[in-house]
């Protein structure tokens, strides 16, 4: 679909400041794949592919996938409606299998990785049980996998000051704001600590002025475990805000087209780089490669509104 060339040659601006990576085909520049002190890292997708049904109604949704999420890196997925991007992450999480290639978790089978609840995940619905209060949602994994009642207690009280809800534990969900709900989702989804969040979208639901604020909260959930994040959005300014890397997906059957390394680590970003230059100019590199085109004056424009909070 995309020119990409056109996106990494860019003769206005600084060599350093392009840190979009071409890719001509589904490859995806590792990032710290390979450790030099042999920590696997968080997700390694090898050639995968995933189609659906068989014969003239099938589906292929995934084509020739590689990506790398090193350990406590940030990784965003965006790309258009129906590109793949949830059916990744699904693989990742083993909800579903790959037609071809191979997905490692930590180094292990995506399977062996659930089974040792290597990871979280939230998604777009919270997902609460609405009879339960904040704490007794919190705690349900933990209690399902058999921590004792002091244990669980102390984890959810800390969980819960994690995410800002300390003063909630016996509302119930529907005594809470959408953020609030989701907050709940992801104290939720860190119960067990694990290494690795997968989140599909858990900030669509949510207002503008509440999707920035989540965002930055976060920013600093991940500073403070330091868990790897594999994040699917619709909006370039909320990847952009959140990522060390962007993995930009072509429309079906979803391929890597792009990705783009956005300056500083995420885990020290603040909410004024919202505004700074390196920022905007990354979210005009994802917007480019996303469209195939690399027309300043429409991304100065389109970039006015976006930094508005348009996804
Ligand atoms: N279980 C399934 N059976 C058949 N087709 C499926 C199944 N799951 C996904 N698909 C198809 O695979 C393609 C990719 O779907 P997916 O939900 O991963 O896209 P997406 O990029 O997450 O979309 P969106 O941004 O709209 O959420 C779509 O065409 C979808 O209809």
């Amino acid at each position: 679909m995309t020119d990409l060339a056109k996106t990494g040659d860019q003769p206005d601006r600084p060599a350093d400041a392009d840190r979009t990576r071409r890719t001509d085909r589904a490859e995806e520049p590792a990032r710290g794949g390979d450790e030099p002190f042999g920590t696997p890292a968080a997700i390694e997708a090898r050639g995968v592919e995933r189609r659906f049904g068989r014969g003239r109604r099938q589906v292929h949704a995934l084509s020739d996938v590689d990506l790398t999420v090193a350990a406590g890196e940030f990784v965003s997925l965006i790309g258009p409606s129906g590109c793949g991007k949830s059916t990744l992450l699904r693989l990742v999480a083993d909800l579903d299998t790959v037609s071809e290639g191979t997905i490692t978790v930590f180094g292990k089978p995506a399977r062996q990785a659930r089974l040792d609840q290597d990871y979280g995940i939230a998604f777009q619905q919270a997902g609460l049980l609405p009879w339960r209060t904040v704490a007794a949602n919190v705690e349900l994994p933990l209690r399902l996998h058999g921590a004792s009642g002091s244990e669980r207690k102390a984890r959810v009280a800390e969980l819960l000051e994690l995410v800002g809800l300390g003063d909630f534990a016996k509302s119930r969900p529907d005594q809470l704001s959408g953020g609030m709900q989701q907050r709940v989702a992801i104290a939720r989804a860190l119960a067990e600590r694990p290494r690795l969040l997968l989140m599909d979208e858990p900030f669509g639901a949510l207002d503008e002025i509440t999707r920035e604020r989540m965002q930055t909260e976060l920013v600093r959930i991940c500073r403070e475990t330091s868990a790897a994040v594999l994040f699917v959005t619709h909006s370039i300014p909320e990847a952009v805000f959140l990522s060390d890397r962007v993995v930009v997906m072509s429309p079906r059957p979803g391929r890597i087209v792009d990705v783009v390394e956005v300056p500083g680590s995420v885990r020290e970003r603040t909410d004024d780089v919202r505004d700074q230059p390196d920022f905007l100019h990354s979210v005009h590199r994802v917007r480019t490669a996303l469209h195939g085109r690399d027309d300043d004056a429409t991304a100065v424009r389109a970039g006015g509104a976006e930094e508005g909070g348009r996804s």
